[in-house]
């Protein structure tokens, strides 16, 4: 009998491009699963609480189970370096409903290799979209290698974007040694009830206390632009330990100690 069986909430982190179809996905879990558990969201924008209005507006749960976490600047570092507003947020949700089955976590979706802490999700979905390019999946990074389950969202559009959906998951599934790998559209039933199939699968190893969180690692040093920056922006980089950087200098400026700016 595992000692540590968890009393709280599972946490479903939902990380992805900019318009992959995350906050459409977790619609989807929501309205797949909210006639049989206790479900919660958070969603984390830089400025707005845009996606938790949409998913508001989509009536999958009651208003007050969807809160939004504005993170002021880049959203990645608020659900991997800084995760307090994340944690706290989930705190509140799990207090405000107690007892809460699911807290799904939607991340700011402003970067490919953007990741969530295991501090601060049990478990992570990263969504590619097939409007995306066939290709992308081959490109790899932490979330398409590493997530605990890989998206290929919007397979209706594969036919008018000229991709080939089982080629595209044959190369997920390469990139990532065979962890799981899901062809998934809103509108295909079938791919609907595998989505909400994992869910329940990875809640139910959660309650057994046999679920453990993986670090998919750290996401790819990348440019912030920033057009009051004397070199028109940084780079940000991200070590294993959870902490990260920021350097002066142009894309492709090769950072020193000496340049770094914290
Ligand atoms: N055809 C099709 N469109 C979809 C599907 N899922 C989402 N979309 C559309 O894709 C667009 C982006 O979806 P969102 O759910 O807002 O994507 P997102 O990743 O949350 O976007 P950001 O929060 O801006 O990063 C919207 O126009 C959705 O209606 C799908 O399965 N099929």
């Amino acid at each position: 009998m595992p000692e540590n069986i968890p009393t709280r909430a599972l946490r479903l982190g939902v990380a992805g491009p900019v318009g992959t179809g995350k906050s459409s996905l977790i619609a989807t879990v929501c309205r797949s699963l909210a006639d049989e558990l206790r479900l919660g969201v958070i969603t984390n924008d830089i400025y707005t609480d845009e996606d938790a209005r949409f998913l508001r507006s989509a009536g999958v749960l009651e208003p007050e189970r969807i809160r939004a976490v504005e993170t002021g600047a880049c959203p990645h570092t608020a659900i991997r370096d800084d995760i307090t507003m994340n944690l706290l947020a989930a705190e509140d949700l799990e207090r405000d409903f107690a007892p809460l089955d699911v807290v799904l976590i939607e991340s700011g979706g402003d970067n490919l290799t953007a990741t969530f802490s295991p501090a601060l999700v049990d478990a992570q979905i990263f969504v590619l979209d097939v409007a995306g390019g066939g290709d992308v999946a081959r490109k790899g990074g932490p979330g398409i290698g590493r997530a605990d389950l890989l998206v290929v969202n919007k397979t209706d559009l594969a036919p008018y974007v000229g991709v080939d959906v089982p080629q595209m998951v044959a190369d997920a599934s390469d990139a990532r040694d065979g962890r799981a790998v899901l062809a998934l559209s809103r509108s295909d039933a079938a791919s609907v009830a595998e989505l909400r199939a994992w869910v329940l699968g990875v809640l139910e190893s959660h309650r057994r206390g046999t679920h453990v969180p993986q670090d998919p690692g750290p996401m790819a040093p990348h440019f912030h632009a920033d057009e009051e920056h004397p070199d028109g922006g940084f780079v940000h980089s991200h070590d294993e330990e959870g902490g990260h950087e920021h350097h002066s200098g142009a894309p492709g400026h090769v950072p020193s100690l000496s340049d770094t700016r914290g």
